[in-house]
Parts: structure tokens; C-alpha cells; sequence
């Protein structure tokens, strides 16, 4: 079979998601966690498989990314003081939408509650316009898999204004507030979708996972909910280890916790994940990157804010270059990340035609971000946040230092001294002893650390009122201040040194999330057997890259699986043999299961001459060749790009008739 007539049949394959995911448990690619007790939603298992995809997924990801642009890796630990959550914001504002409903004592959270049910109404007006011909399918798969109730589309037809409405609704459902949510569930009579009761309104609720560290119980602390706060507060030693030099990146991969609210869409949606991030950190000025001309003329799916705001979700596809230039795409830093983003997934698997990168609404982002991207990938559960990409400007580092008094600066020696006009501070010293005893130096710091602004406004209200009042944590009362103690002016001087807090670039990865996706983007049956399923890791990705078949169980042909295991182990290929004595087309076929790209056969004839054969999984080509060359053709194709053309042009095409031979 050509690559031509493996894409058409992998096109042509209707996608079964049931199919799939009895393939992917069945096989222990994951399985609900705890499942003996009945289960925990949102916790999962990896088995075997899965876990050698992820250790390859997060291979690739270190080599694409912090091999490639020589990043800092770091490894913070997961239990996280509350303080720092607090500062970051995470406390206060780490929260989803939730609605209860008080009779059952259910709860939806209500951003994706109220997508639900519009997208199911517009289903069923689809069915009702006769554009699609049972708007129930799913809802049917899905019912006979969760064994419970769910409710039925009905095939109602709506007024063409209303459709619009709901599309121009589902187009901003990521940045409606807990007000606007509620209100929407008012105006479009949304409640329980299964009894359609009425529901209290949207509260938050913070998604963290608290918990107390040490004995005491009283230090207050979470589960991280990302890793990036502990790349945050290492900026300085980082910065000291790259000596002084930036732009420079940091980079964490490991696991956080979030409490969803209603986990659903298995691996997609869970309590406990492997992110990988990186926090690029930039002058604020130059936001240039010096690889930028390497990715400009990629070109990609753009889902701008505009478009959304517009009610539509029609992308734009342009290169990154001209995505930049016209500032839809902030600055060329993030357009770069985008763009290794894109290489990345591709290089897994991720199919390029399901994917798109996805601007934030301005409600949607954070107050301080300069702009965000997410990457979003199309699975059978619609488009899904796959890597969120961030510029966060200064806000980390700057509400870390603010709060933790260390400062969090870049040093840059200019060639031009400059003069700088500021707001200064002067203390008389020795009078803090005396007024303030042991508090001294946390007053004294407090001062010290004021921001331009604030001392613009202390100026003026010691202007005022001959003194200033100040509120220090952790000093008791407020604090009065007169000249005597100090002075605050503005002065200009010539400055040979600029400091400045980096700007923070984020890409952010749920790990699951992507390996998720690829499954749905590489699986396909077979033309000939529905039920025969694929799944076309690329080989880089694969758990395993090789099965091993002898032709039977003959202990003539055993020299020979023993010699070529022998090599692939010593060549550190991942390889299984199967000598079940089931026929060859039944080992393949459970091979293509495992999404296993090489079988090789040994055979009478591998005894007489050391040869054997290699079949790819999903052409099932064949070829002949000796086990030196068929193992360098292995090792070609999955560790060094070669395609399979180029890495087997040597080597003698061989047919077969065990392709099909289930017996
Ligand atoms: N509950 C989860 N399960 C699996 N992966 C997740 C989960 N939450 C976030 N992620 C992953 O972490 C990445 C970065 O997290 P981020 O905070 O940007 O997500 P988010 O905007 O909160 O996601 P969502 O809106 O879907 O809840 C996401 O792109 C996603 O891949």
C-alpha cells in the first residue's frame, strides 16, 4: 500500500471514539485509578504502554525544546506554601464557575454546562433542518458507556436568529464572568440538562487542593496547581547561572493538581497531570528573537479576538512572520514559541488540520497579560486547550519581590550611560532604632521597596500633611513618618547601569492532554475490517518500535529471535517478541493495536541466511533484508527522520500472504 492509499484510508475511516477507548484500556494504555474501589473521576492510571508514550512524548519535549534552545531545567516541589499562592494571585482567583442544583445536590460548572446545552439545542435544530440525520448519536454511545442518564436531543428547529445567538454565544464561552454565566442561564432557560430543574447561580470555587505541612497544622499550603511559581522564585540563582545573561529560559516538567470541578472527557479533563512549562524571560524593550527568521514562514491556523468577538470561528491561516508584522501575534518572542509549539506537536503526531492557535479575549486574559494563545487541538470532545502560550509581562516576578523584599532585576551594563529622572528615598537611620526597636528593619524595608508610583504619592501626601502613614505586614498599627525621618524627591542622574524585571514568555503543556489527542489523531481502521483498529504513532512516539515474530513456536528459528533481541537490546530499541503461536496476521493485528510501527518476521530461511523481514504497520509493506541491515533501516527510520522509502531503498521488496491470515 502506497503513503497515497494509507492517507486515503485513514480519511476515509469513520472515527469511533468507543472503539478507541476499549482499545486503550483493553491494551492498559491508562485505566481509572482506584477502579477495585469503585474509582475517583478525574484520576487516572497509565499501564505500560501509556507510560512508555509519555516518557517518549516528554523525551521529545526536552530534546525539541530545552536540548534545542539550551533552556534551564528545574524541578520544584509540588507542595506549595500558601503565601506564595497568595501573592501569585492563585488564592484569590484560582477559581471556576460552579452550579449546584439542590435537589439532587449535583453541580455543573456552569461555563461548560451552558456550552453543553447550546450545542446540543443547535444539534437538534440541525436534525430538524434535516443537515445532519440523528443529532443523537453520541448522546447514544455515550449513554450505553456511562450507564446513566443523559439526556436526549430533541430535533426542534430553531429561529435563525437564535441559531446565530448561540453560535455568537459558544464562539465567547471562554470569557463570560459568573454573572454573565448566570445571566445567560436565565435568558436561555438552562438548568439541569437531565430533569431541567432549575439550578442556584454560579459561585466560584477555587480549584486548589489544600492541605496542612507538618505536624502543627499550621503552616496552610496546596498542590501546586502549574509549576511555574517555583521557576518564578528561582530567578535569581537561575539568572547567576546563566551569568547574568538573559534572554534565557527556565523549564519544569512534573506533575500539578487542580480540583475540576466535574472531570469528564477522560484524559483530558483531570485531577492530577504532567504539565511541562517553560517561562522565557525578555527585556520589556526587545521582545526580538534571534531564531525568529527560522520559523518565520511557517504557516498556521489563527483563531484571532476579533473573529471570536465577531461570533465567528472561522481561523485565519497565515505564516508566523506576517502574524507578527500585522500585530495580531504581540511580539516575535511569542510568535516564535508558537510557531516550535506547532513543530513540536507535529513531530508527536498531532494531525496539523486539527489544530489551531487560539487568541484570548480580553476578558478571557489575565489583567496583565500583554497577550495569549492557546494551542487547541480538535478531538471527538470539540476543540480542546492543549498549550496555553503567555506573555505575562512583569507580573510574577514583580509580586514576588514586592512581597518577599528580594529584588527580582536584570542588570544591563549600557555602553551609553544615560540620565534618569526618579523618585528617591532617604532615611535618617538612626532614628528608626529608637521609634520603632525590633521593627526597625521591616519599616526601614518597606520603605525602601516602594514602587515609583507610590513614592510620587508619599511625596505629596508628606507635602500635605508634614507626614506620611504607612501600614508595614506584620508591625503592629500604622506607622507615622515626618521629614525628620525622610526624605523623598525626585532626582536626575546619569545611570551606567539599566535594571529592569524581565518580561515573562509562558508555554504551557498538559501533558495528558496532548497524548490524548494524539490517540484520537491516530487512529483509523482498516478498510477491509472495521474492526481492525490502528494506531499510527510516528515511530519517535511508539511505546515499542519492534515486534518480533517468529513464524512458529519451532525451536529451529529460536537462534535467531534470540540473536536480533540480542542487538535491538544492545542497540537500546524498544522491541517485544510474540511467540504466542497465534497466526501472524492475528500478532499484527495487536500489534497495530499498540501502534507498534515495525514487525520483524523470522523465518526458516532467517536460519539458512540471517535474513528477515520488515513490515511497516500501516502501509504493511514488506521488505527482506539481513538483521544488520534491517535493524539500521529500525533505527533510521525512528531516531533520525528517515522516511521509510528512503530507509529500506536497498532493500528487497518481499510479499506476503500473512498480512490477512487470521486463522
Ligand atoms: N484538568 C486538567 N487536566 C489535564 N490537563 C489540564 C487540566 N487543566 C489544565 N491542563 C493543561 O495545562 C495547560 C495549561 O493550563 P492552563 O491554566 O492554561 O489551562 P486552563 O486554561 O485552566 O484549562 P481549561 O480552561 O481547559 O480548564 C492546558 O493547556 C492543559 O493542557
Amino acid at each position: 500500500m502506497s503513503v497515497e492509499e494509507v492517507q486515503k484510508n485513514r480519511a476515509a475511516s469513520v472515527f469511533n471514539r468507543e472503539q478507541l477507548e476499549s482499545i486503550l484500556r483493553g491494551r492498559f494504555f491508562y485505566a481509572p485509578a482506584f477502579d477495585s474501589y469503585g474509582g475517583v473521576s478525574g484520576l487516572y492510571d497509565y499501564g505500560p504502554p501509556g507510560c512508555a508514550f509519555q516518557a517518549n512524548v516528554v523525551d521529545a519535549w526536552r530534546k525539541h525544546f530545552i536540548l534545542e534552545e539550551d533552556m534551564l531545567e528545574v524541578d520544584c516541589t509540588m507542595l506549595t506554601p500558601y503565601e506564595v499562592l497568595k501573592t501569585s494571585g492563585h488564592v484569590d482567583k484560582f477559581s471556576d464557575w460552579m452550579c449546584r442544583d439542590l435537589k439532587t445536590g449535583e453541580i455543573f460548572r456552569a461555563d461548560h454546562l451552558v456550552e453543553e446545552v447550546l450545542e446540543a439545542r443547535l444539534k437538534g435544530d440541525k436534525e430538524a433542518r434535516g443537515i445532519v440525520e440523528d443529532a443523537n448519536a453520541e448522546v447514544d454511545a455515550d449513554k450505553k458507556k456511562r450507564k446513566k442518564k443523559v439526556k436526549q436531543i430533541k430535533a426542534i428547529k430553531l429561529d435563525d436568529d437564535v441559531v446565530e445567538e448561540y453560535e455568537s454565544v459558544l464562539a465567547k464561552i471562554d470569557g463570560y464572568s459568573g454573572e454573565q454565566l448566570g445571566e445567560l442561564m436565565v435568558k436561555y432557560d438552562i438548568g439541569n440538562p437531565v430533569t431541567g430543574e432549575p439550578l442556584e447561580p454560579p459561585k466560584a470555587f477555587n480549584l486548589m487542593f489544600e492541605t496542612a505541612i507538618g505536624p502543627s497544622g499550621q503552616l496552610k499550603g496546596y498542590l501546586r496547581p502549574e509549576t511555574a511559581q517555583g521557576q518564578f522564585l528561582n530567578f535569581n540563582k537561575l539568572l547567576e547561572f546563566n551569568n547574568s545573561k538573559t534572554p534565557f529560559a527556565s523549564a519544569s516538567i512534573g506533575k500539578s493538581f487542580r480540583n475540576e470541578i466535574s472531570p469528564r472527557a477522560g484524559l483530558l479533563r483531570v485531577r492530577e497531570f504532567l504539565m511541562a512549562e517553560i517561562e522565557h524571560f525578555v527585556d520589556p524593550l526587545d521582545k526580538s528573537h534571534p531564531k525568529f527568521d527560522e520559523v518565520k514562514d511557517i504557516k498556521l491556523a489563527f483563531l484571532p479576538r476579533d473573529v471570536q468577538e465577531a461570533g465567528k470561528t472561522e481561523p485565519i491561516v497565515t505564516t508566523v512572520g506576517e502574524a507578527v508584522n500585522s500585530k495580531m501575534v504581540d511580539n516575535e518572542t511569542l510568535g516564535y514559541f508558537i510557531a516550535r509549539i506547532y513543530l513540536f506537536l507535529i513531530k508527536i503526531g498531532v494531525d496539523k488540520t486539527k489544530l489551531r492557535f487560539r487568541q484570548h479575549m480580553a476578558n478571557e486574559m489575565a489583567h496583565y497579560a500583554a497577550d495569549c494563545w492557546d494551542g487547541e487541538l480538535q478531538t471527538s470532545y470539540g476543540w480542546i486547550e492543549c498549550v496555553g502560550c503567555a506573555d505575562r509581562s512583569a507580573y510574577d516576578l514583580t509580586v514576588h519581590s514586592k512581597k518577599t523584599k528580594e529584588k527580582m532585576v536584570v542588570r544591563q551594563k549600557l555602553d551609553t550611560p544615560i540620565e534618569v529622572t526618579k523618585w528617591e528615598i532617604d532615611l535618617t537611620k538612626k532614628l528608626f532604632g529608637p521609634k520603632f526597636r525590633k521593627d526597625a528593619p521591616k519599616v526601614e524595608a518597606f520603605l525602601l521597596n516602594l514602587s515609583q508610583e507610590e513614592l510620587e504619592a508619599k511625596s505629596e501626601e508628606l507635602k500635605r500633611n508634614g507626614k506620611i502613614v504607612i501600614e508595614v505586614e506584620g508591625v503592629e498599627g500604622a506607622a507615622e513618618l515626618d521629614d525628620k525621618f525622610i526624605t523623598i524627591e525626585k532626582r536626575t542622574k546619569v545611570e551606567h547601569v539599566r535594571e529592569y524585571v524581565p518580561n515573562v514568555i509562558e508555554p504551557s503543556f498538559g501533558i495528558g492532554r496532548i497524548i490524548y489527542s494524539v490517540f484520537e489523531h491516530s487512529y483509523w481502521n482498516r478498510p477491509e475490517d472495521a474492526a481492525r483498529g490502528v494506531l499510527s504513532f510516528p515511530p519517535l512516539v511508539a511505546p515499542s518500535k519492534v515486534l518480533l515474530v517468529p513464524l512458529s513456536n519451532h525451536k529451529d528459528l529460536q537462534p535467531v529471535t534470540k540473536e536480533v533481541s540480542k542487538i535491538l537490546r544492545k542497540e537500546q530499541i524498544p522491541f517485544k517478541v510474540d511467540d504466542s503461536g497465534v497466526s501472524i496476521g492475528k500478532r499484527y493485528a495487536r500489534n497495530d493495536e499498540l501502534g507498534t510501527p515495525f514487525g520483524v518476521t523470522i523465518d526458516f530461511e532467517s536460519v539458512r541466511d540471517n535474513s528477515v523481514t520488515l513490515r511497516e504497520r500501516d502501509s504493511t509493506k514488506q521488505v527482506r533484508g539481513s538483521i544488520e541491515e534491517i535493524i539500521k533501516a529500525i533505527r533510521d527510520i525512528t531516531y533520525n527522520g528517515v522516511s521509510w522509502d528512503e530507509g529500506t531503498k536497498n532493500l528487497k521488496p518481499f510479499v506476503s500472504q500473512t498480512e490477512n491470515d487470521n486463522e
